[in-house]
């Protein structure tokens, strides 16, 4: 499976209307992989508080419109990084907010075959939880090809390690991190990534933010980690694709030779 990790950058100077079609030509530009993924919220801003309620959209509104074609146009299946979700139907969930940090992935016919809204919401009181509700459900999507199942989560879920067994218990061969990750603590997110890959003996593909917006400066370093934990690829600090080729089979294999998920104690 050949993946396009696509780590945007971006500042406050790029208004919202511009970087949807810049994205989305990134997007078509990588015709020819299988899986193309993005990070979280880089459309409306991942630290750009202030502007999410104006910045919030349905899953069918613009943003998915553009991913949506982008998709079909690129032939990609496309892990198109997280929204801002506002539903139209007007739903609010236990918090009362109405908003959730929404992921939307595409196959390569543009339908839309997975939504996933962040269960943990970063910001300590203040950010997403003083603003979005928190996802709820676990959600995993079927990777082009036959090639096995994939977790999907978001940045401040990767500190969260009972989320990823649970997602191996429903049958992950990968898990897919978008993220939005400062450069003031991407060790934790380089770090932590290497673990869930080989606590759980799984791909991790992660895809992180770069430049500065919003007074924070994104860490870059997107990667991609084999289920034996070794980095396959990794980015640096500014905007760039990581093109690699993964074959999930070697998971299947690795966990024959070194089956430590048999000695699971519950
Ligand atoms: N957008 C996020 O979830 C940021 C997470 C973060 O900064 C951290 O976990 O550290």
């Amino acid at each position: 499976m050949r993946i396009a990790v696509v780590q945007v950058a971006y500042g406050d100077d790029e208004p919202m209307s511009e970087r949807i079609p810049r994205v989305a030509d990134l997007v078509r530009a990588q015709a020819g992989h299988d899986l193309v993924v993005l990070p979280e919220l880089w459309a409306p801003g991942g630290f750009s508080y202030r502007e999410w309620a104006d910045r919030a959209q349905p899953v069918d509104g613009p943003i998915g419109a553009a991913m949506s074609a982008a998709a079909r146009d690129a032939q990609v299946m496309l892990h198109a990084g997280s929204i801002v979700e506002r539903p139209t139907s007007g739903e609010v969930g236990s918090d009362g907010r109405g908003l959730w940090n929404t992921s939307l992935v595409y196959a390569a016919d543009g339908s839309l075959v997975a939504t996933y809204r962040k269960i943990h919401r970063f910001g300590f009181g203040s950010g997403e939880p003083a603003l979005m509700d928190a996802g709820e459900d676990i959600v995993l999507v079927d990777l082009p090809g036959g090639a096995g199942r994939a977790g999907l989560s978001t940045c401040y879920d990767l500190r969260f390690p009972e989320l990823y067994r649970r997602q191996l218990d429903a049958g992950a061969m990968a898990f897919i991190v978008p993220a939005a990750w400062p450069a003031a603590r991407v060790r934790h997110w380089t770090l932590l990534s290497h673990a869930r890959a080989i606590e759980n003996q799984c791909v991790v593909i992660a895809c992180n933010t770069a430049g500065t917006h919003a007074g924070t400066t994104m860490g870059g370093h997107s990667q991609v980690i084999s289920a034996t934990g070794e980095a396959l690829a990794m980015a640096g600090s500014g905007e760039e694709v990581l093109s690699v080729d993964v074959d999930l089979a070697a998971v299947g294999t690795w966990r024959e030779e070194f089956p430590v998920l048999q000695d699971r104690r519950l």
